[in-house]
């Protein structure tokens, strides 16, 4: 019998993580991380898209020793799994990104911070102390506030700056937009405090990143629009729903200044490929490292789910002279989706909401509970699919199931 005194009786898997967290979170809050963009379709095919596959285990392979580590921006990780950037998660628990640093330097997993953070970033790296972290960026139209910010991160000592890239616009969420989405007053998008203050004298600082004064429109429309094509760059205080979203990015004009502001003590990765046509740019621009994701299914409703683009742009890369890392995130709920991506080409995978769910449940132990939950079912699956190791995990390992059932070999 399974060592039962290790577990949360509770909670044993994701899916139970998951129904575990929905009964502690706000509806807001809930339909915010929860939601997809549109009918959430892609939300849907990311998750559904990991049951193609079927593994072909080998046996007879020693599998006494499994390694599960992995190097990830130069650190030797534990897991092949980091913490996918999810914006304020002081929603989730009152410790919020703290809570998920402190459990990610506790198994020694990779941590991604977003740009909006309910924690500043300095707090979080000094949570996570030694253990990797990157910094999620959305390079704002206004760049001299976005290089404060990578000043800050590589200060602070983040090894990657991860742009997000699928957001030219925000996708448009319809439950946010019903439930007129507000962070609450006891919480603030804590890495431009600074700036709030500097523009609006200290006394106001607070209430100049206040989101709770959004308005309706604002979630509808983030692009600043009026219907004529024209726009003006967002001004003021510094808000998801206002700031966000840059339409004007572009790769001639941004990676090549992102790289100088970050090289040589930060990596520059894209967030936000999804195509083979882009990954080949991304190597033609000089970027560290892709990851494949279209947002968990938050921006583009009808784009690819992440498994059926991994294989394109994993072929895209590996026919470069210097072919870069690709990562992958989007509707990972379970170890063995985590080896299926490997097999397809993939050097690490990202995990988002199933952390905040963990973080709803529990705070710090919660967030520990589902790495826990989905180490072990990683370590699980490599033994019993015949892995020692993570380099080893290949297409060898999988067959492909088409709508008709025919099963082929990859
Ligand atoms: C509530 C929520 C907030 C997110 N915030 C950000 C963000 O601030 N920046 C970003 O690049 N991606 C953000 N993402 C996308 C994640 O980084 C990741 O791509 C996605 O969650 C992966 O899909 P999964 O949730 O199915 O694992 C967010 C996702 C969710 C669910
Ligand atoms: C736009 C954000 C700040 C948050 C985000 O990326 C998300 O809600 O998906």
């Amino acid at each position: 019998m399974a060592n039962s005194k290790n577990y949360d009786l509770n909670c044993l898997t994701i899916s139970e993580l998951q129904v575990l967290a929905a009964e502690r979170m706000d509806k807001q809050t809930r339909d915010y991380y929860n939601e997809g963009a549109d009918s959430g379709s892609t939300l849907a095919e990311n998750i559904s898209a990991y049951q193609k596959y079927r593994i072909r285990p080998r046996v007879l392979r020693d599998v006494s020793a499994i390694d599960t580590s992995v190097t990830v921006f130069g650190h030797k990780t534990s897991i092949p799994l980091g913490i996918a950037s999810t914006a304020m998660q002081g929603l989730a628990h009152p410790d919020g990104e703290i809570a998920t640093a402190r459990a990610a330097k506790k198994l020694d997993v990779v941590m991604g911070l977003s740009s909006f953070s309910t924690t500043s970033l300095e707090d979080v790296k000094g949570a996570l102390g030694d253990c990797p972290g990157a910094f999620q960026l959305y390079l704002f139209e206004e760049r001299a506030k976005s290089q404060k910010l990578i000043q800050r991160a590589k200060k602070a000592g983040y090894k990657a700056v991860l742009l997000t890239v699928d957001t030219p616009v925000l996708g448009r969420r319809n439950l946010e937009i019903r439930n007129q989405f507000k962070l609450p007053k006891h919480l603030k998008v804590a890495n431009f405090v600074s700036d709030a203050k500097e523009e609006e004298g200290e006394d106001k600082g607070a209430e100049a990143i206040d989101e709770s004064k959004d308005t309706k429109e604002d979630n509808v429309d983030a692009t600043g629009s009026e219907g004529s094509g024209k726009r003006a760059p967002p001004s003021g205080p510094i808000t998801f729903h206002t700031h966000a979203a840059n339409p004007t990015l572009n790769w001639e004009h941004d990676i090549a200044w992102l790289r100088e502001q970050c090289h040589p003590e930060m990596e520059v990765w894209v967030k936000g490929v999804a195509t083979g046509e882009d990954a080949i740019l991304a190597c033609h621009h000089g970027v560290d490292g892709i990851i494949v994701s279209n947002h968990g299914g938050r921006q583009l409703n009808g784009a690819m789910a992440t498994l059926d683009a991994l294989p394109e742009v994993v072929e895209a890369v590996r026919s470069q002279p210097r072919p870069i890392p690709v990562h992958v995130d989007g509707g990972v709920r379970h170890g063995t989706d985590v080896f299926k991506a490997l097999a397809l080409g993939a050097d690490f995978v990202w995990v988002g909401r199933p952390i905040l769910w963990g973080l709803a449940y529990k705070g710090q132990e919660g967030v520990e509970l589902c790495l826990k939950l989905l180490g072990d079912e990683i370590k699980l699956c490599m033994g019993l699919a015949g892995a020692t190791s993570v380099k080893d995990i290949n297409k060898e390992y999988l067959v492909k199931f088409d709508r008709s059932g025919f099963v082929s070999r990859l």
